[in-house]
């Protein structure tokens, strides 16, 4: 098959190498002449757990692509308008999955294409991007995937063809839920990682911030019951991850880090524009997002005490 992929970064590439070692054509569609460029004189640099370097070829093409048989959505949540303007322009009804993380992925893919050609998986694999056309695998985890409008065969088509390819993918038949479920950990580990420049584990140690913690994912899952989707335990999940990687550098503080725009206004941010729909108001995921904000333009990290201190005087002032 011919497989396009919109967003050639590190989970772009990882899903390249394991198409393309699966036998299929993959055509990673880039934003930038240069990538593209380099894709086609190199392939796809993939670097397993193990530390041992592979290579596949792969085609690579900035813009449009014919007769594609199946497109991935591997761009930031920021960028995935975006994208799907893009996809809607090839003419094409191949199906399409989106694997990312973030609220409203989804809801902007279906605004511009047929809902039931959308699939979403959620992984927990790692992986990083080096250079133009190098991933690293860091560590392998699972995928779920599920279509957008069961029973569309959506999620289907691409669990079997991941599979095929030694990429194992369970499918669930409420992937919406399983998005706002991995959306309440993310809201629990992300944005308290980035500001106090923390590693996942560290957060444990916090008793200060994780009063704070709990009230975010708190108002997050009522957020996601405004949505029709009932969630329980959240914050009991947030702690085992934080527990079981907790070695991780979440990939919020990472963004910050490298001095990139974070994902933060497709976790929080959505979570006030819920709240704010359904008549009441969501204070501690506007403050996150508030600060993540500020972390992004200043470059700066903050202890818990002084983490504390804002949030106490931000909600006293709203
Ligand atoms: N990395 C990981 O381990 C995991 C990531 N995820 C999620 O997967 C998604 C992707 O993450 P990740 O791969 O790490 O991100 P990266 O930033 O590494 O990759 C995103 C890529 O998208 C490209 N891009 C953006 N807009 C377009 C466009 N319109 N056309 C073509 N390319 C475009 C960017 O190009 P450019 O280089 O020009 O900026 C970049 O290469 C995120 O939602 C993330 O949260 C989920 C689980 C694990
Ligand atoms: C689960 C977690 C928090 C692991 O680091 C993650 O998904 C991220 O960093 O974005």
């Amino acid at each position: 098959m011919k497989i396009g992929i919109i967003g050639p970064g590190a989970i772009g590439r990882l899903l390249g190498y394991t198409l393309a070692q699966g036998g299929h054509d993959v055509v990673l569609i880039c934003r930038r002449e240069e990538q593209a460029e380099r894709f086609l004189q190199t392939g796809v640099t993939y670097v397993d757990p193990d530390g041992q370097e592979h290579h596949a070829p792969v085609q690579a093409v900035v813009g449009g692509v014919e007769e594609l048989d199946g497109v991935i959505v591997t761009v930031k949540s920021y960028d995935t308008e975006s994208a799907a303007t893009q996809i809607a322009a090839l003419h094409t009804q191949a199906p399409v999955l989106s694997l990312q993380n973030g609220l409203g992925n989804a809801e902007t893919l279906a605004r511009h294409l047929d809902p039931d050609r959308i699939a979403l998986a959620l992984t927990t694999h790692g992986a990083t991007a080096e250079g133009e056309t190098k991933v690293w695998h860091k560590g392998r985890g699972q995928t779920v995937i599920g279509s957008l409008v069961p029973p569309s065969t959506a999620g289907a088509f691409w669990a079997e063809l991941l599979e095929e390819c030694g990429h194992p993918a369970a499918l669930s038949d409420d992937i919406r839920r399983e998005v706002w479920s991995k959306a309440m950990v993310n809201i629990g580990i992300n944005p308290f990682t980035a500001v106090l420049g923390v590693q996942n584990g560290q957060l444990l140690q916090e008793s200060e911030i994780l009063p704070l913690m709990q009230a975010a994912v708190e108002e997050a899952e009522r957020a996601a019951l405004a949505e029709g989707v009932v969630l329980q335990g959240s914050f009991q999940r947030v702690l085992d991850v934080c527990k079981n990687t907790a070695e991780n550098t979440s990939s919020m503080l990472q963004d910050l880090q490298k001095g990139r725009r974070t994902e933060i206004d497709a976790m929080c941010g959505v979570i006030v524009q819920v709240a704010e729909k359904s008549g009441s108001s969501a204070p501690y995921n506007f403050f996150l997002k508030k600060i993540v904000k500020k972390c992004e333009t200043k470059r700066s990290k903050l202890s818990s005490l002084e983490m504390k201190g804002l949030f106490d005087e931000f909600l006293q002032n709203n």
